[in-house]
C-alpha cells in the first residue's frame, strides 16, 4: 500500500481511551430508517463497576493530556478563564436561587394569611433581592458571553497557526477536531458538565429545604414523591440506542429521490444547467410520482428526542406519570388537610420537581462523555506534534545549488496501488529521464499519467518498486527541499479563496511576495497570460475571486428571521461581490502562479494536462512559454493534445492501464505503429 499521509486516514478509529467495541452490533427500524447501535456491557453480572472500571482505563491514559491543556489554557487567559468560570457557576445556581426565593416569598405569604398584618420588611428583603437577583443574572449573561469569546480568541491565536505549522497539507485534521476553535470544545463541554453537575445539586438542596421547612406531618411522603420523578428519570434503562451514540441510514430508494428532486428544484446551481439539459418543467410531476411510490411513511430523522426511540413505552409511562404525582397524592388521599397554603406550597414543590426534571433531561442529552473530551485534548496534542509518516531522507536537494541542471527520474518497476482500489493505477512502471530532457506522457484516460507524477512529489510512495532523482533514491533527500525544486501545474487548478495576488504568489515566502505593480508578479502573469483579464478586473490583482470566508451555514446566511429586500440588499454590497472566472481564466491563473514559483533553484516543470480548457492560441502561447523558461531544467508535459510537441520532446512515455507500452522520440514511434500512432493519428 502507498505509505502516504495524503492517502491515509490517520485519525483514530475509535476515541483513543474509548473501550473498543467487541459486542456484534444492534440493529432497529425506524420508520423508513435502519439504526445501527453498539451493545455494552451485555452481561448484566458486570455492572456498574464494569462500566466504572472500563471508563477509568480508557480515560486514565488522556488524563495528562487534559491536565496539560487546562494549564495551557489557564496560562493563555487566566481571567477570562476565570471569569467564565465564575459565571458558569453562577447560572448553574441561579435556577435553583430563584427557586429560593419564590419558596420564601410563599412561605412569608402563607404566614401573613394566618398573621395578617406583619412582616412588611421582610416582603421588602425579598422583593430587593429579587430584583437584585434578576439585574445580576442580566450582567453575568454579558460577562459570560464576553468572557466565552475572549478565550475562543486566545485558543485560536494560540493553537491553529501551531497545527497549521505542522504540515498542515499532510495532518489528517477533519475528524479530530469538530470545532474550528481547537480546544473551546474541550473548555465548552467540561464546563456544561460542571454547570450540569451543579444546576442538579442546588436544585435537589432546594427542592429538601422547601420540604423540610413544611410544618406538615406528610412531609416525608411529599418528600418521597418529590424525589421519585428525577430518580425514575434517571435510572429508567434505555433500550441501549442512546447510550454511546448510534448511526442510521435509509435504504428507501423514493425517499432518496425525493430528496434528490428537493435539491435539483431548490439549489441554485443546478439551475442553469437543468434549464441547458431541457429540465424545464416535469420535477413537479416527478416529485408527486415519487410521493406516491413512497406513500405515508415515518420519514422523520430518528434523532435521540424522536418519542419512543430511546426508552419503552411503559417507562415513558411512568416517568410521565410521577411527574405529577405529589400534587396527585397531595390532592386525592389528604384532602381534608388541603388548604390555601398547601396548595401554594405543593405549587412551589411541582415547579421545583419539574425544574430538577429538566436538569436531568440536560444531562441525559448531553452528547460528550469525560472520555470523549479528554482524548480531544491528546488529539490536539498529537495534532501538534504530528510526524509525517512519510520517510524523510537527510540529503539536501539540489545536492550542488551553484550547478544549474535539470532532474533525472528513473523509475525501476514502479507499482501503485490506492486503498481500496481493485486494480493497480501503476504496475512495474520503468523508464529514465536525463536531466534537461522535454518529456511528454501521452495515453488514454485512466491510464496513470497523473499518477506517475504524483509520485515526484512524494504525494503518494509507490506499493513497489523504486524512484531515483539524479541517482539517489528519491526518499534519501528531504522531502521539502525536493519538492520547492518541482513545479507543478495540474490538471484541475484549484483557485484559492482570496484575491488575484494572493492565488498567484501562494507558497512563496512572505519575504519574497511582490509588492503592488512588481515585475515578476507582472512577469508571471505575462506569462500565464491572464494580464488581460486581470486589468480588466474591478480590483485588478486585489480583486477577490472567493469571498475569504462565509457565514453560509445551516443555522444562518448572514440573515437573521424574516428581512425585507431591502436588508437583503444591504447584506449584498456590505459582503462584498464575489467575482467568478471562467474555466480557461482559471488555468491561465494557475499558471501564472506556476511561473511565479519557478526559481534558479528549480529542476523539474510538470505540465499536467492544463490546458484543456484554453482556446487554441492560448494553449499554443502558454506551451511556448514554457518552453522558452526550460533554461536547463526537465520538463514533463502531459497531453492530450501534444502533435504540435510531439517533434520536439527528446522523450515520449505512452502508456496503457498503468504500465508503459512504448517509449522513445516520435520518429521512433510513430513508426511501430503502436498505441503511439493510434493516438497521434487519432488528433489529425
Ligand atoms: N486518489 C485516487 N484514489 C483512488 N484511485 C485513483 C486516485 N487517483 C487516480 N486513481 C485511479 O488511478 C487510475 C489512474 O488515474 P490517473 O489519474 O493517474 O490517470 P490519467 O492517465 O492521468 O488519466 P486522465 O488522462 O483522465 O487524466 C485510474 O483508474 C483512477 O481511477
Amino acid at each position: 500500500m502507498p505509505s502516504t499521509d495524503a492517502l491515509v486516514d490517520h485519525s483514530p478509529p475509535y476515541p483513543d481511551g474509548l473501550p473498543s467495541p467487541r459486542t456484534p452490533l444492534r440493529h432497529r427500524r425506524h420508520g423508513i430508517f435502519d439504526i445501527a447501535f453498539e451493545e455494552r456491557n451485555s452481561d448484566p453480572t458486570l455492572g456498574i463497576s464494569h462500566l466504572i472500571l472500563g471508563w477509568l482505563r480508557g480515560t486514565r491514559g488522556n488524563v495528562p493530556y487534559a491536565r496539560r491543556l487546562c494549564a495551557e489554557i489557564f496560562s493563555l487567559a487566566p481571567w477570562p478563564l476565570l471569569t467564565y468560570l465564575a459565571c458558569n457557576i453562577w447560572l448553574s445556581v441561579s435556577s435553583a436561587l430563584n427557586l429560593f426565593f419564590l419558596s420564601r416569598l410563599l412561605n412569608v405569604l402563607e404566614d401573613s394569611l394566618s398573621t395578617p398584618g406583619i412582616q412588611p420588611e421582610m416582603f421588602q428583603i425579598i422583593a430587593e433581592m429579587w430584583l437584585s437577583f434578576a439585574l445580576i443574572s442580566v450582567g453575568v449573561d454579558r460577562v459570560f458571553t464576553q468572557s466565552r469569546d475572549r478565550i475562543r480568541s486566545h485558543l485560536r491565536a494560540h493553537f491553529i497557526p501551531k497545527l497549521i505549522d505542522e504540515q498542515p497539507l499532510l495532518f489528517p485534521i477533519s475528524g479530530s477536531f469538530d470545532s474550528e476553535v481547537p480546544g473551546w470544545n474541550f473548555v465548552h463541554h467540561l464546563t456544561r458538565k460542571m454547570r450540569i453537575c451543579l444546576t442538579l445539586l442546588s436544585q435537589v438542596v432546594v427542592l429538601l429545604y422547601a420540604i423540610s421547612h413544611k410544618q406538615s406531618p406528610e412531609k416525608e411522603l411529599l418528600m418521597t414523591f418529590c424525589i421519585v420523578h428525577p430518580i425514575l428519570r434517571w435510572l429508567a434503562p434505555s433500550n441501549g440506542i442512546g447510550s454511546e451514540g448510534y448511526v442510521f441510514w435509509t435504504d428507501s430508494a423514493p425517499y432518496k429521490r425525493l430528496k434528490a428532486l428537493y435539491g435539483l428544484a431548490f439549489s441554485p446551481q443546478y439551475r442553469g444547467d437543468l434549464t441547458l439539459d431541457g429540465v424545464t418543467s416535469g420535477l413537479g410531476t416527478e416529485y408527486r410520482k415519487t410521493s406516491g411510490n413512497l406513500g405515508i411513511v415515518t420519514d422523520s430523522e430518528p434523532y435521540p428526542w424522536v418519542g419512543g426511540l430511546l426508552r419503552s413505552w411503559y417507562w415513558d409511562f411512568l416517568i410521565n406519570l410521577t411527574l405529577d404525582l405529589p400534587l396527585a397524592v397531595y390532592a386525592l388521599t389528604l384532602p381534608s388537610r388541603m388548604s390555601a397554603s398547601s396548595v401554594t406550597s405543593m405549587a412551589l414543590l411541582q415547579q421545583a420537581t419539574n425544574t430538577l426534571a429538566i436538569s436531568i433531561g440536560e444531562y441525559g442529552m448531553d452528547p460528550s462523555s469525560l472520555s470523549e473530551l479528554f482524548a480531544q485534548a491528546k488529539w490536539l496534542y498529537d495534532g501538534i506534534s504530528y510526524e509525517s509518516t512519510t520517510i524523510n531522507g537527510h540529503m539536501p536537494y539540489p545536492t550542488d545549488k551553484s550547478k544549474k541542471s535539470g532532474m533525472s527520474i528513473s523509475f525501476r518497476n514502479v507499482c501503485l496501488e490506492y486503498p481500496g482500489s481493485i486494480s493497480p493505477a501503476l504496475d512495474r512502471v520503468s523508464f529514465d529521464v536525463s536531466a534537461g530532457q522535454l518529456v511528454l506522457v501521452v495515453g488514454a484516460n485512466g491510464s496513470g499519467k497523473s499518477s506517475m507524477l504524483k509520485l515526484l512529489a512524494r504525494l503518494f510512495d509507490p506499493t513497489m518498486g523504486e524512484i531515483l532523482i539524479d541517482g539517489n533514491a528519491v526518499d534519501t533527500y528531504n522531502v521539502e527541499q525536493l519538492r520547492r525544486t518541482m513545479v507543478f501545474l495540474s490538471q484541475s487548478p484549484v483557485i484559492y479563496p482570496g484575491t488575484v495576488r494572493d492565488n498567484i504568489c501562494i507558497g512563496l515566502p512572505h519575504a519574497h511576495r511582490p509588492g503592488k505593480g512588481s515585475a515578476p508578479l507582472d512577469g508571471a502573469c505575462r506569462k500565464g497570460g491572464c494580464t488581460d483579464f486581470v486589468t480588466k478586473l474591478p480590483n485588478g490583482y486585489d480583486t477577490q475571486l472567493a469571498p475569504t470566508f462565509s457565514f453560509e451555514n445551516d443555522f444562518c446566511d448572514g440573515t437573521y428571521g424574516i428581512v425585507s429586500e431591502r436588508l437583503r440588499q444591504e447584506l449584498q454590497t456590505r459582503r462584498g461581490r464575489r467575482v467568478d472566472i471562467s474555466g480557461g481564466q482559471k488555468q491561465r491563473l494557475a499558471a501564472a502562479r506556476t511561473f511565479m514559483r519557478m526559481t534558479d533553484d528549480t529542476r523539474l516543470v510538470v505540465v499536467d494536462e492544463a490546458t484543456s480548457s484554453l482556446d487554441p492560441v492560448a494553449e499554443r502561447d502558454l506551451l511556448a512559454e514554457f518552453r522558452a523558461s526550460r533554461n536547463g531544467r526537465t520538463m514533463i508535459f502531459v497531453t492530450h493534445r501534444f502533435h504540435h510537441l510531439a517533434r520536439e520532446a527528446d522523450q515520449i512515455i505512452c502508456m496503457r492501464e498503468g504500465t508503459v507500452v512504448e517509449r522513445g522520440t516520435h520518429d521512433e514511434l510513430i513508426n511501430l505503429d503502436g498505441e503511439y500512432s493510434k493516438l497521434y493519428d487519432a488528433q489529425s
